[in-house]
């Protein structure tokens, strides 16, 4: 089949869109890697062609929506050969922007927006991950990173906490079949917005670099330092345990500028993930669930954090409920979105093409697991996913 084919302009076609209070995600399909231009086309016996190529990631801040307009008309709209699409061009998109940027994106793109629900996307991506991608979900304890091994036929019922600006929890029960039964405004967005006001600090980057080199224990108010050094183990609190979050900050007659901004960032991460393992573990106790799953861009593979949801879940549950977390934790919604584009047919050739993701393999070495301090690159950032798709 010739690559300029209408057919495979998959740039153009296979692209969704999660915008956030916070950030936009985009997955989209580009034959062989990014702006390949010959990806490998194998048409079946159906009359189907099967194209091979990856699932790349992109994000943005969503106060900077212009960059991700940029770089939609630049790689996409431009890459196959259009310079605004005229209204033809539906894709699926999800999350609050959805709604909020519909006329921008028509405006300025030519792009409508046909819109997923953010829960289901969220539950739909989840599922696609667990059920296609080896190696996606794993475990983090005391410094240890365990994947595990996903049984399709014993996956539900889970909770899917997924922790973007907000909180959001769901139970999970099947395909398509789930409720959000609980959330908390506590989340990402408040530990980014809060980090900004204590520690001056710009971005979250910036926070996360700042935290990983603090300490909690100057500001937060642990249970020895209440009881005289020792543990409460009536109770089950060792000494360390923290009794209060930034509860030092009462006593020790100092200003915020006295404190060092890496340990307000410090308490501040672990103030936030505690809570969210706690609220998490809870909720799984309400509905029996054994399994725990965590993901959004608050995440972003930070150990200190993963350590920290585990701890509490692990610590509430008395071992046992299971945190487990998800390599593309952050681009759940927008992948939900992606294969959502299964439930459609469609008309003209700027209309996303019907499409299946048929297989998907994620080449994941040992040592490329965590990152202390996170890539700020933009585009691709999270792991490419090798997949082949079919159009019909
Ligand atoms: N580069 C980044 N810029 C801003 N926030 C980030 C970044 N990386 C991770 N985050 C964290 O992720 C949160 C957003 O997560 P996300 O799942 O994208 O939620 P939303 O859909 O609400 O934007 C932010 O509130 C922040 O805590
Ligand atoms: C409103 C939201 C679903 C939006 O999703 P987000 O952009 O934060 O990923 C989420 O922020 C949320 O669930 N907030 C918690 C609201 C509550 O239950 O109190």
């Amino acid at each position: 089949m010739d690559p300029k084919d209408s057919r495979f302009s998959t740039q153009i076609s296979h692209l969704a869109l999660d915008i956030g209070g916070t950030l936009i995600k985009l997955v989209y399909f580009s034959p062989n890697g990014d702006n390949c231009e010959d990806g490998s086309i194998v048409v079946g016996n159906n009359g189907c062609s099967v194209v091979q190529g990856r699932l790349c990631f992109a994000k943005f801040e969503t106060r900077k929506i212009d960059d991700c307009l940029d770089f939609i008309r630049l790689n996409i709209l431009q890459h196959s050969g259009v310079q605004h699409a005229r209204d033809k061009f539906s894709v699926k998109a999800t999350g609050g922007g959805a709604f909020k940027f519909a006329d921008l994106f028509k405006e300025k793109l030519g792009i409508v927006f046909d819109k997923e629900d953010e829960m289901h996307s969220l539950v739909c991506g989840v599922n696609f991950l667990l059920k296609t991608v080896p190696r996606e979900a794993f475990t983090y304890l005391d410094g240890q990173k365990e994947f595990v091994q996903i049984d399709h036929n014993d996956l539900y019922p889970y909770l899917l906490v997924n922790i973007g600006s907000g909180v959001s929890m769901i139970k999970v029960d099947g395909d398509g079949k789930y409720e959000r039964i609980s959330g908390t405004s506590l989340g990402g967005g408040t530990f980014l917005g809060l980090g900004k006001l204590l520690t001056k600090c710009k971005s979250f980057d910036e926070l996360l670099e700042l935290s990983h080199q603090g300490n909690n224990r100057v500001i937060d108010m642990l249970v020895g330092d209440i009881y005289g050094g020792t543990d409460y183990s009536k109770i089950g609190l060792s000494s360390t345990a923290i009794a209060s979050s930034f509860g030092k900050a009462i006593s020790d007659g100092k200003e915020l500028e006295d404190y060092q901004p890496e340990d307000v960032a410090r308490s501040l991460l672990r103030m936030i993930s505690n809570n969210i393992g706690q609220i998490a573990y809870l909720n799984a106790l309400r509905f029996g669930l054994k399994r725990i799953f965590f993901g959004g861009f608050f995440i972003r593979g930070l150990e200190y954090t993963m350590d920290t949801i585990s701890v509490a879940v692990h610590f509430w549950s008395r071992g046992e409920a299971k945190a487990m977390f998800l390599r593309h934790e952050g681009f759940l919604g927008a992948l939900g979105a992606f294969t959502s584009y299964k439930d459609q047919s469609h008309s003209t050739d700027l209309k996303p093409h019907h499409h299946t993701v048929e297989r998907a393999v994620v080449k994941c070495s040992d040592d490329d697991s965590f990152r202390h301090i996170p890539v700020t690159a933009n585009v691709n950032d999270g792991e490419a996913i090798e997949c082949s798709i079919n159009l019909v």
